[in-house]
């Protein structure tokens, strides 16, 4: 199926100040259905501060980010947009299970796959009734990813998502993100290392410290 290119997010003359001191930007860049674009820069280059406004959770101090087209609007954010950050927003009481349930109520529901089934995708398959606080880091990053499968959203933000994965997570992270590019959706990917995305679609985002 060739899916047309639609942009799912745009970020035009976009910056970041932190008292009058740029943080990041102005940058600009277009990120469309089926690509995947690695945000690069050192440490302290403002890698997670543009995630952070990309989710809303920032307010851009110049410039603007459109959402499939239209300009940025928090209420359209949580069905649009999925984030997975250094805090893997994983309640460490309920299980994987229970917490991907909870994430579906709150931000809709991905046609076509069940709970059980991401659990399975991600290799948590056994550990589905466990609470996440006894899991490992390297699993609560793998009930995390399974939550990027279960919801609706088109855009994945996912700032360093290999951390604490083995060889053969890395490859899962790898696998999923060019398996949700081919589907049609978008990612945006902060890393060291590691990158090894299937196909020609991977794009590059320069930001400097
Ligand atoms: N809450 C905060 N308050 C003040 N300054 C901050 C805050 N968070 C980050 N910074 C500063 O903003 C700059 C960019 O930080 P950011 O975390 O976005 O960088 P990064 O590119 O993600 O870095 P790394 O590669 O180390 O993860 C750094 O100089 C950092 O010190």
């Amino acid at each position: 199926m060739t899916l047309a290119l639609t942009p799912l997010l745009q970020a035009r003359a976009l910056a970041f100040l932190r008292q009058d001191e740029p943080v990041f930007g102005p940058i600009d860049f277009t990120l469309n259905t089926g690509e995947i674009a690695l945000v690069e820069g050192d440490n302290g280059s403002g890698k997670t501060t543009l995630m952070r406004v990309l989710t809303g959770m920032l307010r851009a101090t110049q410039g603007e980010v459109l959402l499939e087209g239209a300009p940025f609007a928090l209420d359209r954010v949580a069905g649009a947009i999925v984030f997975l950050g250094h805090q893997l927003g994983l309640k460490a009481e309920l299980t994987p299970r229970e917490n991907l349930s909870l994430a579906q109520a709150l931000y809709g529901r991905r046609e076509g796959l069940s709970i059980e089934g991401a659990l399975r995708d991600v290799g948590l398959a056994g550990y589905d009734a466990e609470p996440v606080r006894r899991l490992s880091a390297g699993q609560k990053k793998r009930a995390a990813l399974a939550r990027l499968l279960i919801l609706p959203a088109r855009v994945w933000l996912l700032d360093e998502p290999y951390a604490n994965l083995d060889r053969d997570g890395i490859a899962l992270v790898n696998r999923l993100i060019d398996t949700h590019a081919r589907r049609g959706g978008a990612a945006l990917v902060t890393s060291h290392g590691a990158v090894s995305f299937a196909g020609d679609a991977l794009r590059r985002i320069r930001l400097h410290a």
